[in-house]
């Protein structure tokens, strides 16, 4: 694909997002081509904002934002079709009383044929390793069982981009690698993962720092993950 022809999958010019007369973020510039990109920074530094900004959950006061080529402003529901959003909390996206129809409700808006649907869901559980688990009541599953399956009802809608603000937040060490994998591995999806685990953000292909409401530094993993280390020790 020629330079002119790539659509990055987010791009921001001069964003500045505010809350009550407070610049949460500032005059953000940026454009983030790479497959998969960690958002690191300290707490209260403006990194969920920036994402719920790319996901079309919250609204820049100025400034221009593109998402996979798209105004997330304007074209929302555009957006929806080929972007989903994951929190750390998983109990507020579970809203089915069995893990299978907990994922099957996902595809609820996609027209698609009802086997179809039926295919995708198997698949997806099959993936996240859920199948054993399809009739069980979604109340009854552990805290990383659950984020599995938030991130189960993410990709059965094969987006194609997933936006996921610390998924692993809560979780075991065992649980958090699963998760890591299963959404970072090889696909055709981008992933943008806002999180506090920089072992994590180490596996991205590219990293953003932000600080203060700016995006302060962008590039390999490795060396962001250095500048923000030595950003808390001064
Ligand atoms: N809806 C809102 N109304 C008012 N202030 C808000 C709102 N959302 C976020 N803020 C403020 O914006 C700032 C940035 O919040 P944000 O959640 O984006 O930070 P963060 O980097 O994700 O923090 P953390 O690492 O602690 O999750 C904080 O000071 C927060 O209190």
């Amino acid at each position: 694909m020629s330079a002119s022809a790539r659509v990055d999958t987010i791009q921001m010019d001069d964003v500045s997002v505010r809350f009550a007369d407070t610049d949460v973020l500032r005059n953000v510039c940026c454009s983030l081509p790479a497959r998969t990109t960690a958002v690191i920074g300290e707490n209260g530094s403006g990194k969920s904002t920036f994402a719920r900004l790319i996901g079309g959950l919250a609204r820049a006061d100025s400034g221009t934002v593109r998402v996979l080529g798209l105004d997330p402003a304007r074209e929302t529901a555009a957006l929806r079709r080929r972007v989903a959003v994951v929190f750390s909390n998983p109990d507020a996206q579970i809203v089915m009383p069995t893990v299978a129809e907990d994922v099957a409700f996902s595809l609820r808006s996609e027209k698609l044929p009802r086997a179809e649907k039926t295919r995708r869901t198997q698949a997806a559980l099959e993936r996240f390793g859920l199948t054993a688990l399809a009739d069980r009541p979604t109340h009854d599953l552990s805290g990383g069982q659950k984020q599995l399956l938030a991130l189960c009802g993410a990709f059965v809608r094969e987006p194609d981009l997933v936006i996921a603000d610390e998924p692993t937040a809560f979780l075991d060490a065992r649980n958090a690698r699963l998760i890591a994998d299963r959404l970072l591995k090889n696909g055709s999806h981008r992933v943008l993962l806002v999180t506090h685990d920089l072992d994590l953000a180490q596996r991205c292909d590219q990293a953003v720092l932000i600080s203060q409401g700016t995006i302060t530094a962008v590039g390999a993993p490795g060396g962001i993950v250095k500048a923000y280390q030595e950003l808390l020790v001064c």
